[in-house]
């Protein structure tokens, strides 16, 4: 049996990002993943292709909207080649995340899904067992596949097989109205299809600000149908035809369509590692219970990842990996803080999170302060005619961010300023005091913290000491 200080099972953001610090810190460290493609969930079914695939439906989408300057065009997508140039931004990446990279790094590389036979002890598929010191599990998530009736006629289709659909539906129902649900409903909807978002819960996107949550609502059903509050009840299929039956309150419904998305949330990948046999206690869906230095039950196994039921997000897995490489390698007790957690939903027009929602931080803070900028008053929005949107900062009432929320074209690349500025302590009224190139989008962040100056100079006892000041010089 080989012995190693390090191993690592699943290779995904969070596996690799362990791996590749470990490795290089000078531990004896093993990967494994059932895949060969290593890479994980975000790489092959989820972030990549689904922004490669937003990025064509946005140019279709535009391609389709000029003709009031005169050019007009026609036609169906081609579906064939849209998945073609998914997969290139995929194997482009790939490189990045081969096999002969880690194993370049010194790291011993096994293919084939693992579990436990005891607390130390790993079996690959074929029988071989490696002893790990310390272990990590980072095997990530895949769709939550909820009870319905009727789904195994109809079919379904989740993020794991729609970049390979060969051609576009013509109707479309997204089952859950989440980040997964509503990004691809969007990109189906620009790309022709028609689409209706079914949501249980009250709003789609829940966990966002609800003052952003209406507004992306208000924008989406523009380009699609959004029932909220729907509780499907089952699916069905006549003559070739699927349909979903849903109701709202006391009243029920049905949708006809070609295929149906399931987008309900995450279901850990942990029922065939016998976590049982190592003593890794888990939640009740599964998820790895852990503490805040990543450890499990088992003070020597950590879990890292969308596995850990915390954020199911590559930088948040990218983030608890860092900490780990620390707390595995060193036997350090660094905690992971999920204070302050950023987020960027890839809408049009996209919807940027960081910290506390407006609710959260008068829960958590009671009085708060809101300074908030409309993009219709920022003369680059305006000047682009994407004007629709605004910005949200949140602070303590004296000045600390505990929020901020943005809603626009572009807005997850340049609210990477509050970012910043949270990870620094900086005050909102600090984001004033920098320049800002004329005519930019960012311009946003200060005209939403000038409104600091303002309120400070103009209001209270300040213009009250500065007209005695000027009375008095002469
Ligand atoms: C459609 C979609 C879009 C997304 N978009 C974004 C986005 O824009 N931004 C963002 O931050 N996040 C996004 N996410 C979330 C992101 O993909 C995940 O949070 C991230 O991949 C989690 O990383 P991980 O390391 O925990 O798991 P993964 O990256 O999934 O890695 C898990 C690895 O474990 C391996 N494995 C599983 N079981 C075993 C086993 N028994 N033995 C060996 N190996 C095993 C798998 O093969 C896989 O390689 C998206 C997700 C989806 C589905
Ligand atoms: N841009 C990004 O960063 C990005 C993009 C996509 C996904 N993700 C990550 O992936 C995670 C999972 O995304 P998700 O959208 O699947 O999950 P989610 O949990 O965020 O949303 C699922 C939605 O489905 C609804 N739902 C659940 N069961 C339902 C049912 N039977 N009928 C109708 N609605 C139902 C829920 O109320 C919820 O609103 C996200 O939390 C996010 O962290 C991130």
């Amino acid at each position: 049996m080989k012995n190693y200080d390090l191993i690592i099972v699943g290779g995904g953001a969070g596996g690799l990002t362990v791996a590749a610090g470990a490795a290089s810190l000078g531990a004896k460290t093993a990967l494994i993943d059932k895949r060969e493609d290593l890479g994980g969930d975000c790489l092959h079914y989820g972030c990549v292709p689904s922004k490669a695939l937003i990025e064509v439906a946005n140019e279709v989408y535009q391609a389709r909207n000029v003709s009031a300057y005169g050019v007009h065009t026609s036609g169906v997508v081609d579906m064939k080649a849209i998945n073609e140039r998914i997969k290139q931004s995929i194997s482009h990446i790939q490189e990045h995340d081969s096999i002969d990279r880690f194993r370049d790094l010194g790291i011993d590389v096994f293919i084939g899904g693992a579990s436990f036979q005891n607390e130390h002890e790993v079996e690959l598929v074929g029988g071989d067992r490696l002893y790990g010191k310390r272990i990590v599990v980072s095997t990530g998530s895949r769709p939550n596949v909820p009870p319905i009736q009727g789904l195994d006629q109809t079919g379904y289709i989740t993020n794991e097989t729609v970049f390979d659909l060969d051609e576009l539906p013509k109707k479309l129902v997204f089952i859950g109205g989440g980040p997964i649900g509503l990004e691809l409903a969007q990109a189906f909807a620009r790309l022709g299809s028609e689409v209706t978002v079914l949501e249980a819960g009250p709003a789609i996107l829940g966990k966002e600000d609800q003052d952003v949550r209406k507004k992306a609502q208000e924008i989406l059903e523009r380009e699609m149908k959004i029932i909220t509050h729907a509780k499907v009840e089952k699916t069905s299929r006549d003559e070739g035809q699927n349909y979903v039956h849903y109701s709202v309150g006391n009243n029920s419904h049905v949708v006809e369509t070609d295929q149906i998305f399931l987008a309900t949330g995450r279901t850990p990948n942990t029922d065939t590692l016998q976590l049982e046999q190592a003593g890794v206690s888990m939640d009740k869906r599964g998820f790895i219970k852990v503490d805040d230095t990543m450890r499990t039950s088992v003070s020597h196994i950590f879990a890292v990842g969308d596995v850990n039921g915390s954020y199911p997000f590559t930088h948040i897995a990218g983030h608890e990996g860092k900490t780990v490489v620390q707390n595995a390698v060193f036997g350090l007790r660094r905690s992971v803080s999920y204070e302050n957690i950023p987020w960027n939903t890839y809408l049009s027009p996209e919807v940027f999170h960081l910290g506390l929602t407006q609710e959260e931080a008068q829960n958590e803070h009671g009085d708060v302060m809101i300074y908030q900028t409309n993009l219709d008053e920022v003369d680059r929005y305006v000047a682009d005619h994407a004007s629709e949107g605004f910005l949200k900062i949140i602070t303590t009432t004296k000045g600390h961010i505990v929020g901020a929320h943005a809603i626009g074209k572009g807005v997850g690349d340049w609210m990477q300023v509050l970012i910043l500025a949270v990870n620094k302590g900086m005050k909102v009224g600090d984001l004033s005091t920098m320049i800002y190139p004329y005519p930019n989008h960012t311009a946003a962040i200060e005209q939403a913290s000038n409104q600091y100056w303002r309120n400070k100079l103009f209001s209270g006892v300040v213009p009250k000491l500065t007209k005695t000041f000027i009375r008095w010089f002469r």
